[in-house]
């Protein structure tokens, strides 16, 4: 039975058309923004013409970036939105703390139950203080923390006296509180900068939550009513963008991602801010590949990604994301990491699975950089703003 003549004339079009337009090079866009873009000149007067083929070293040698392909025409979101997605509203981002901090009470209960019967005791002698020490430095507080805390602890000790179990707990309260400075700004850069978006990197090792932390955040912001882009400069590991796009699409949120392997990662973030200048988003997100902290060459491109954007848009925020339950580990990759890029905010993910929320403060110390936000499970809208006071609560509850 021979083919329709209609038919294979739609299947030679069809072919025509994927052909021409480079299927599996050219860069995706999906989702929900539909304001066409008024910008017309994104690119500045210095940058060569793209060109096509350009790869990380090229870029990294001469400092500029080219599209490493023709790059597609950015499809009408509408166009693009898969059909049957249906668009998740998340949670505000306030009314889900209350519901975690169950779950921080349950995951951080050694610490602030140890402090709170170690210092409930009749008669606090050296022994005891001792105990207070180990108990903080088993929680990640570090020494420098922890000998802190201990020396304040035991000057209001002897000069106030024996306290119940309340007198206990508040005293922890202030002390714990001041020792996590409740003065930083743990605000995450979101507002447009003037005539261009907010732009946020996301760094990290492998497997720490990078992608997963994007892909929640992308939720807060769209509870807050923000224009988000999300960029998937992770190229390396395959499904990275993939998973991306899908946290994105969940939401309605268009990810720029490249459809080939290995194609350079900086390139990818260049485009992914220029859609978002383009479309006048608020803030652009681009997720980065995870790399181990001692590899010179993947921190060298780590930092030729901030560059490679600043070439169109400052990068108002780099997110180190550290994983809680890595301990002080997590401690010298946020030291290696911040002499590369100038990390602005800590998010620390899996605080759900440690009893060590200490590191909280370890890191703070360490890097003078405060934690801007906390994981607190897999779920979607497992993710909360650091607020010192609920977490120094949950600390001290039973
Ligand atoms: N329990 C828990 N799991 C988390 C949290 N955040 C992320 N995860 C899990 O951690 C795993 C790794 O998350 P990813 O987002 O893929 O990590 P990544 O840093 O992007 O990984 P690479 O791309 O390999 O560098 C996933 O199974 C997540 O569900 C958290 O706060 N709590």
């Amino acid at each position: 039975m021979g083919v329709p003549i209609e038919l294979s004339l739609i299947i030679v079009i069809a072919a025509v058309v994927l052909i021409g337009a480079g299927i599996g090079v050219a860069f995706l866009l999906r989702g929900r923004k539909t304001k066409p873009g008024t910008y017309t000149s994104p690119r500045d007067e210095n940058d060569p013409a793209p060109t096509g083929g350009a790869t990380a070293t090229d870029a990294a040698e001469s400092d500029v970036v080219a599209p490493p392909v023709p790059v597609a025409e950015a499809e009408a979101p509408e166009a693009a939105a898969e059909p049957a997605t249906r668009i998740e509203v998340p949670e505000p981002a306030l009314g889900r703390l209350a519901r975690l901090r169950a779950r921080l009470v349950k995951s951080n209960n050694a610490l602030g139950k140890g402090l709170l019967v170690l210092l409930s005791q009749d008669k606090i002698d050296d022994d005891v203080w001792d105990d207070i020490e180990e108990t903080l430095l088993l929680a990640d507080l570090g020494t420098d923390a922890t000998t802190e805390l201990v020396d304040s602890l035991r000057e209001r000790v002897k000069i106030e006296g024996h306290r119940d179990a309340e007198g206990v707990r508040s005293m922890l309260r202030e002390e714990l509180t001041k020792l996590i400075d409740p003065s930083m700004d743990r605000s995450v850069a979101s507002d447009r900068r003037g005539d261009r978006p907010a732009v946020v990197m996301v760094v990290g090792v492998n497997g720490v939550g990078k992608t997963t932390t994007i892909g929640k955040m992308a939720r807060v912001l769209v509870a807050e009513d923000k224009d988000v882009l999300l960029g998937a400069a992770d190229t390396f590991r395959a499904a990275a963008a993939e998973q991306l796009q899908t946290w994105g699409a969940r939401v309605g949120v268009p990810t720029v991602r490249s459809d080939v392997d290995g194609a350079d990662p900086a390139s990818v973030a260049y485009e992914a801010v220029k859609a978002g200048i383009d479309q006048e988003v608020d803030v652009v997100m681009v997720d980065t590949a995870g790399r181990l902290q001692n590899k010179v060459g993947l921190m060298d491109e780590l930092g030729k990604i901030k560059r490679v954007i600043e070439k169109q848009a400052e990068v108002d925020e780099v997110l180190l994301v550290l994983d809680a339950t890595t301990g002080q580990n997590g401690l010298n990759q946020a030291k290696v990491f911040s002499e590369v890029v100038n990390v602005t905010g800590i998010v620390l993910t899996k605080l759900d699975g440690t009893a060590k929320g200490g590191i909280v403060v370890a890191i703070q110390r360490r890097l003078g950089v405060p934690v801007k936000l906390v994981g607190l499970g897999e779920g979607a809208d497992d993710l909360a703003p650091f607020v010192v006071e609920d977490f120094v609560d949950a600390l001290l509850e039973n």
